[in-house]
């Protein structure tokens, strides 16, 4: 009885668990992105951007507010590490594209990386968000420029949103 009660009370009193991934090619920003969102949202506990080295593996992070457990998986975007990603897939629930909009030369890597995610049979429910991160650089393009550089629309039918800021600035 005791169980049948604990497990009904679970179910109507339990957060949504939503699984992110963040992804991009090497030194887009994720990680320093996702510190800042811990700093932002669990106020002050996220790494400076000074101490945070390229990613080897994966970290995690968990950020909850009164609804919703939002668990961030962040992986390493070095070319011999991608093929980490896509054991994470099929338990995720959504994606964070990260691309660096001030370097040009990392738009076509960045593209084919995307596009070999998006063509995952794990990922296709998926929602994206990309982050056009490093808007504070003077060389950033704008996500109408990322946009058209990636050409989604023409491969992808899946509804996606561009977000553009500064993983630095929040
Ligand atoms: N100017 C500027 N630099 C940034 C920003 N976000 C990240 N960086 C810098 O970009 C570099 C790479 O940042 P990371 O967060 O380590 O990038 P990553 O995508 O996690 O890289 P990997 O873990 O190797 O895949 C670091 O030198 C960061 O300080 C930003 O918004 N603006
Ligand atoms: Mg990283």
């Amino acid at each position: 009885m005791f169980s049948l009660l604990h497990g009904l009370w679970n179910h109507v009193f339990s957060k949504t668990e939503f699984r992110v991934l963040i992804l991009g090619v090497h030194k887009a920003g994720k990680t320093t992105l996702l510190e800042k969102l811990k700093s932002i949202y669990l106020k002050g506990e996220g790494l400076p951007h000074d101490r945070i080295g390229p990613t080897v593996g994966l970290n995690i992070r968990r950020i909850e507010d009164a609804n919703v457990k939002l668990v961030f998986w962040d992986l390493g975007g070095q070319p011999g590490l991608r093929t980490i990603w896509e054991k994470y897939y099929d338990e995720a629930h959504a994606i964070v594209y990260v691309i660096d909009s001030a370097s040009a030369s990392t738009f076509e890597d960045a593209k084919s990386a995307l596009e070999k995610v998006l063509r995952h049979e794990d990922l296709q429910e998926a929602p994206l968000l990309i982050f056009a991160n490093k808007q504070d650089l003077p060389a950033a393009v704008r996500e109408e420029e990322l946009d058209r550089h990636l050409h989604l629309k023409e491969f992808d039918e899946r509804p996606y949103m561009f977000v553009a800021g500064s993983a630095f600035d929040g």
